[in-house]
């Protein structure tokens, strides 16, 4: 951020740059990507509701802060003259720095995410209107905002405004002109936004998105304002977590997720329950259904609200796993203290229990959606499965409950998903492990040469293309006892599966012998570059292709390692195909005592493997003058 000034100072206005994603944001706004504008109200509730709820956990133990105002509300006020529109709170309020870091950046992630979806995505509809962004919505509808807040227990009252063109304005205000606590909005209505100055345009809203936010929202009549004219109340505060299931519409459920999950699609999986017993406590989660922007977050960190006999506490609390750190909601405790400190959120046995019950509970849940409903819960994978494996070896203990969860893509599962337990159920005769295929992309995966073996005794793989996949097959002892297998590593035991008659290779191999010369010839030729030359069983159609040695990792793996850790790469074995139509004569010609011809090819067919492996040759302009000469005898005269 770009401040011009940063004193403290009364009476005159400093003028502050909004940091420069925010303007990027609020030009987006400003020229509207949203269909649907009615969410800017729907934010700024949210944020006065979070505003009271954070006071209502601070007065827990300094009571003297909302002593003159027990009453936690949300109030609206239009002025249909004016072309105003009021969203005022009493709640915690922020003063001269809060304003300026919260209403000057980007404070959440999701936000920063989107952004950055959105530069990136061609369909931007598809994105635009799921998420909400947040304050800097109001630019939408309002040419101009200002905002007055007054911080709880403060003497001194701040007002920002902007025009949303790059700058903003801070300056003390006159206490008589401020809220006596907490913050109000006020919104000048662009001329196409002035249907917002309406009492009816504003009950609709309300009812359609905040209906249960969880403090009382009331609308002046007539635009008054805060003084005693009518007022309505509009939605009663009370706490939807703790109904009874069975009195709770699925339409409230829904505005209640967009109020805590801040997006606008439909949860996927609802999870309301209470426990009672030992410990009693209110559950409402959802699963949404489409991602967040902010999933990948290197942070993890949870978005489940802890509650203690309905007053927010934190939503730092980590009751789920980073692994389900998608899940939203509300869970609210009778049995916790209200002045829960840092170290007993770390260190408390109620709150461990509450965090074992509700994971397992979110867990069966998955497991339930998955058996009764696959379509719903083939979304669900599509967006959180990579997610959800990280469990798989973040926590041991729930690895078989996550296999049961997890959804794979094979070589045949077509654009379907295949369970582990389907997979096993399809083994080939003598097969003895689940192979697998890591890469980075699920097309190139397809097609790999290493496939191919696998793919004439139609053996299943596993097409491992999630970034968390080589974490987790690395550390998974197996399943069902069939160990997970790289198809790039060690010796492929292909030859103890049968082809099937018609898939057997119409032409026999080169002669053992033939072939061991060529080895020896290539092994020779290739020298420190390989760490060994033998003859594959994986292959078919292709020539040659890289494999790991036996022990260490798979080939894709020790790649992501040395990306990521600057490991160093351990030198491949090439694998030749006895079988291919080149490999036999150049064989043959070896064994007839032609030493040039291997040596002439060893280069080009280690390079032509690195290629199929998606890497450059380890020479490129050797490479490119052997394949030239090549060209050069087949096409030139
Ligand atoms: N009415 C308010 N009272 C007090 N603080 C507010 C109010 N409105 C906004 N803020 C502060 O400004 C910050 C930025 O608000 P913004 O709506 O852009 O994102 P956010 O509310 O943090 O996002 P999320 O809705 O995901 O929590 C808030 O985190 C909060 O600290």
């Amino acid at each position: 951020m770009n401040e011009t000034k940063d004193t403290e100072t009364a009476g005159t206005a400093e003028t502050l740059s909004f940091e420069a994603e925010v303007s990027r944001l609020l030009h987006l706004m400003v020229h509207s990507v949203y269909s649907n504008k009615d969410i800017f109200l729907r934010e700024l509730i949210s944020n006065a509701a979070d505003a009271c709820e954070r006071l209502r956990h601070l007065s827990v133990t300094d009571a003297s802060l909302v002593a003159d105002d027990p009453a936690f509300r949300i109030l609206l006020a239009a002025d249909k003259e004016a072309g105003t529109l009021t969203v005022a709170d009493n709640g915690i309020g922020m003063d001269h720095g809060e304003l300026i870091a919260n209403l000057g950046t980007i404070a959440r992630s999701g936000t920063r995410a989107f952004l950055e979806g959105l530069e990136k995505t061609e369909d931007r509809s598809a994105l635009i209107g799921q998420f909400g962004v947040g304050f800097y919505a109001s630019f939408m509808v309002a040419d101009k905002v200002e905002v007055v807040s007054r911080r709880a227990g403060d003497d001194r009252a701040w007002s920002w405004k902007s025009d949303g063109l790059g700058t903003f304005t801070v300056e003390e205000a006159p206490l008589e002109a401020a809220p006596a606590r907490g913050t109000r909005v006020v919104l000048h209505l662009n001329e196409e936004s002035r249907d917002y100055a309406k009492e009816g345009t504003i009950e609709r809203i309300v009812r359609e998105y905040s209906a249960h936010v969880p403090i009382p929202i009331v609308l002046a009549l007539g635009g008054e304002s805060g003084g005693e004219g009518e007022e309505r109340q509009l939605a009663d505060g009370s706490a939807l977590w703790r109904k009874p299931k069975s009195e709770v519409k699925p339409e409230e459920l829904k505005d209640f997720y967009g109020h805590i999950g801040g997006q606008y699609d439909d949860p996927a999986i609802t999870v309301h329950y209470r426990a009672e017993g030992r410990q009693e406590y209110s559950v409402l989660l959802f699963v949404p259904s489409s991602k967040p922007f902010d999933l990948f977050d290197p942070n993890r960190k949870g978005r489940v609200k802890l509650y203690v006999r309905r007053v927010f506490i934190t939503d730092d609390a980590e009751i789920l796993p980073p692994w389900l750190r998608f899940v939203r909601g509300v869970v609210d405790s009778d049995d916790l203290p209200l002045n829960l400190s840092r170290e007993m959120l770390q260190n408390n046995p109620v709150l461990d229990a509450i965090r074992r019950g509700v994971t397992n509970r979110v867990i069966s849940e998955l497991e339930k959606c998955a058996e009764k409903d696959a379509e719903t819960y083939a979304k669900v994978w599509d967006a959180f499965g990579p997610v959800i494996k990280e469990g798989i070896y973040e926590d041991p203990e729930k690895r078989d409950a996550l296999f049961k969860l997890a959804r794979f893509r094979t070589t045949k599962s077509g654009d379907g998903w295949r369970t582990l337990a389907e997979i096993v159920a399809d083994l080939k005769e003598n097969q003895t492990a689940l192979y697998y295929a890591l890469g980075d992309d699920l097309s190139t995966l397809k097609r790999s040469p290493h496939l191919e073996g696998y793919r004439a005794r139609d053996v299943e793989v596993l097409l491992l293309a999630d970034p968390v996949d080589a974490f987790w097959v690395r550390t998974a002892l197996g399943y069902d006892g069939k160990p997970f297998q790289s198809v790039t590593q060690g010796v492929a035991d292909l030859d103890k599966i049968a082809l099937p008659e018609d898939e057997k290779p119409k032409e026999e191999a080169a002669e053992a012998g033939e072939t061991a010369s060529l080895v020896t010839a290539l092994k020779a030729s290739l020298g420190e570059a390989v760490s060994d030359v033998r003859a594959s069983e994986r292959l078919s159609q292709s020539p040659v292709c890289l494999v790991a040695p036996d022990l260490g990792y798979d080939r894709q793996l020790e790649k992501l390692l040395a990306q990521q850790e600057g490991a160093m790469l351990s030198k491949p074995i090439l694998e030749i195909n006895p079988r291919h139509a080149m490999i036999k004569s150049l064989a043959a010609k070896t064994a007839s005592g032609d030493k040039a011809a291997a040596g002439e090819a060893a280069e080009l067919l280690f390079g032509l493997a690195r290629i199929l492996d998606g890497e450059a040759p380890a020479d490129p302009v050797e490479f490119s003058a052997k394949l030239t000469a090549l060209m050069t005898d087949r096409f030139a005269g």
